[in-house]
Order: C-alpha cells, then sequence, then structure tokens
C-alpha cells in the first residue's frame, strides 16, 4: 500500500513514523523537518511509544499513483495543497486528517474520494525531527465524507489500527468531525488566551463562557444538518465535562502551543467556523466572535 501525507508536522510526521512499518509512506514536509530526519531519524516519545524512525520525506512529492493521500496541514493551508498537488490525486482516497470545519469541504472541489478523520490525540514538538505524543482522548475515527463508509474507510482504519493507533470506522464522521469541533471551539481558545490546561477550564468562571459558546455552536450544528449524537446543547456539555475533560484534564491546547511557538491558530476554522455559518443562518454567535478576536488579539500580542 503506498501512503502520500502532505503537509506533514507534528501529526504528520507521527502517523508517517507509525505507519511507516507496515505501508509505503512518503511525507511531504518543510525542508528544516526533511533535513533533521535525515540526519538523526525521526523521534517519537509519549503513549504511542518511544523510538527512532526512518522514513522518506521531502518538500516535493514523488510520482504516483497513490492509494490514500491523507491531508495534515493546518486548516488554512487544505486549498494550498489541493492546487500544488492535486495532479497526484487520480483515483487516490484523499484523508483530511486535520481539525476543523470545511476542510473536506474543500477536497471534495478537487476529488470524489474524500475520507474525512476526527483526530484527537495530542501531538507536540520537541525538535525539527521530535515529537511527544502526550495525551489520548478516544479512538481515530475515520469515514466515507460526509457520510457513510466503505472497504476503503474500513482498509485504511484497520492499517492504523495494526500500526499502533486505534482507530474505528463511522457511517457519520462528519458528525463526528463536528463533535470534536465543538470540544474545540469550548477549550483550545480560552486555554489559549488563559494560558491554562483543559482541567483548569471547569472552574465556573470559564465554564460560564464554555456554555455559551457551546448553545451557539449547537445551534449553528443543527442548522447546518448535522446529526450529533448528543441532542441539546447541555446534554453536549455534561459529555464534555464527564466525558472528554478527564482524560486530556493536564493538557495544554494546540492553540496555546502555536501561540507559544509563534505560529498562527486555527481559530478562524473552529470558532470563526461558528461564526461565519451563523451568519448564514442567522444565528447569532456573539461569544464565539469574541474568542475568534481574543485569539487574534492574542497571537499579535507575542
Ligand atoms: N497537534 C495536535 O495535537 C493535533 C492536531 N490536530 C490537527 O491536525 C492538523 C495538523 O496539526 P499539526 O500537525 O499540529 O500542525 P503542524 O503545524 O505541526 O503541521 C502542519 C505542517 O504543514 C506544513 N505545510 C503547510 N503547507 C505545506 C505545503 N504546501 N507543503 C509542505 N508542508 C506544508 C506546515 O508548515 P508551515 O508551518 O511552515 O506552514 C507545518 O509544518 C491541524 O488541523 C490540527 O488542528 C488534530 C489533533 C491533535
Ligand atoms: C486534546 C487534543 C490534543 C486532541 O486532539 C486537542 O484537541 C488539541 O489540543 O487541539
Amino acid at each position: 500500500m503506498r501512503i502520500l501525507i502532505l503537509g506533514a508536522g507534528a501529526v504528520g510526521l507521527t502517523v508517517a513514523a507509525k505507519l511507516s512499518a507496515h505501508a509505503e509512506v512518503y511525507a511531504v514536509c518543510r525542508k528544516r523537518y526533511a533535513d533533521a530526519i535525515a540526519a538523526n531519524g525521526f523521534v517519537m516519545t509519549g503513549i504511542w511509544g518511544e523510538g527512532t524512525y526512518h522514513f522518506p520525506c521531502g518538500e516535493s512529492a514523488p510520482a504516483g499513483p497513490w492509494d490514500y493521500i491523507i491531508i495534515s496541514t493546518k486548516s488554512a493551508a487544505t486549498r494550498e495543497v489541493c492546487e500544488r498537488y492535486r495532479h497526484l490525486f487520480g483515483d487516490a482516497e484523499v484523508v483530511s486528517l486535520q481539525n476543523g470545519i470545511g476542510n473536506e469541504e474543500v477536497i471534495r472541489e478537487y476529488t470524489r474520494h474524500v475520507i474525512g478523520a476526527m483526530i484527537i490525540t495530542g501531538f507536540e514538538w520537541r525538535a525539527e525531527n521530535a515529537v511527544h505524543v502526550s495525551v489520548d482522548g478516544g479512538e481515530t475515527v475515520f469515514g466515507r465524507f460526509p457520510d457513510g463508509s466503505d472497504a476503503a474507510v474500513r482498509t485504511l482504519a484497520d492499517l492504523f489500527s495494526s500500526s499502533g493507533m486505534r482507530s474505528c470506522v463511522s457511517s457519520a464522521v462528519r458528525s463526528a468531525v463536528w463533535s470534536k469541533a465543538l470540544y474545540s471551539c469550548s477549550l483550545n481558545p480560552l486555554g489559549a488566551v488563559m494560558e491554562c490546561p483543559y482541567g483548569d477550564l471547569l472552574r465556573v468562571p470559564a465554564w460560564n463562557i464554555i456554555t455559551e459558546i457551546v448553545r451557539e455552536a449547537f445551534a449553528v450544528s443543527k442548522a447546518e444538518g448535522v446529526e450529533l449524537p448528543q441532542k441539546s446543547a447541555e446534554e453536549y456539555l455534561e459529555f464534555l465535562r464527564n466525558e472528554k475533560i478527564p482524560p486530556t484534564a493536564g493538557h495544554y491546547s494546540s492553540m496555546y502551543q502555536d501561540i507559544a511557538g509563534g505560529r498562527m491558530t486555527e481559530v478562524d476554522y473552529i470558532n470563526g467556523a461558528i461564526v461565519r455559518l451563523g451568519a448564514k443562518h442567522g444565528i447569532a454567535t456573539p461569544v464565539n466572535r469574541t474568542i475568534v478576536n481574543l485569539t487574534h488579539f492574542k497571537e499579535e500580542l507575542r
């Protein structure tokens, strides 16, 4: 099986390392990472095990055909990589292994073969050739986008699982992507702005803000026709408090880490998507809008 990973950073390089024992993998990444990996291998630490991995990577992609093309850029770069590598898509299954709302919809403009995914594992840079896998909030979910599942989806999920990344298939992956987006809307920007781990966001003043974020986002998800497993915002908040925060309570959000590392956050594709889609449906989203502005303010102050 031939797998190409486009925009490999913390997530993509770690996934490439894990898959490399079971498939032919190539990671397209920035030169500084490719040089560091060529010199010293890719070093993984944390809950997925410790080891040094060697796999091919570089700034440009080898010729196809590819069975799977995994996009693991930040959301802002999804269209750019689609434009640049569309000539390789062919009959490959193109997979969004990203956070945020709208990535699969962009990819679908370039190919009919779109697989969506929801990943809730934490990946933290330690060096240009080193990533620490920090927390595991559940299985990675794969599904045909926007819904359904088939042999290509199952093969990919099985490959991830047999490579040590526990995964499953859902016939409602859009719902899984939105469920993670609500989690990210609630926890990531507040954790970044207040510089605290997820567990601290259970404190009453933070939870009051999260309650409003989720109420707005839940209303927008309904207007978009997304069927979440939870039937109301209040039910989602209970799920967040009791099931999603506890296993990742000590985690500092990836937006916190982006700001600390001098990178732009994805807030425009998370809370910002709620604001844009809310406007489309005439749903007011003042708390999400304020969170977007606070996060950009924080980005500018660094
Ligand atoms: N880190 C985490 O814990 C988790 C992240 N995610 C999601 O996964 C996605 C990836 O996150 P993450 O790996 O942390 O992000 P990173 O920023 O570490 O990796 C993305 C990489 O893509 C590179 N890139 C962008 N455009 C191109 C291009 N045209 N060619 C080659 N490389 C390119 C970026 O380079 P440059 O920075 O120079 O633009 C960057 O190195 C995001 O959607 C994120 O939200 C999901 C779960 C957990
Ligand atoms: C908890 C984690 C790492 C899971 O993906 C996350 O969502 C984030 O920090 O953005």
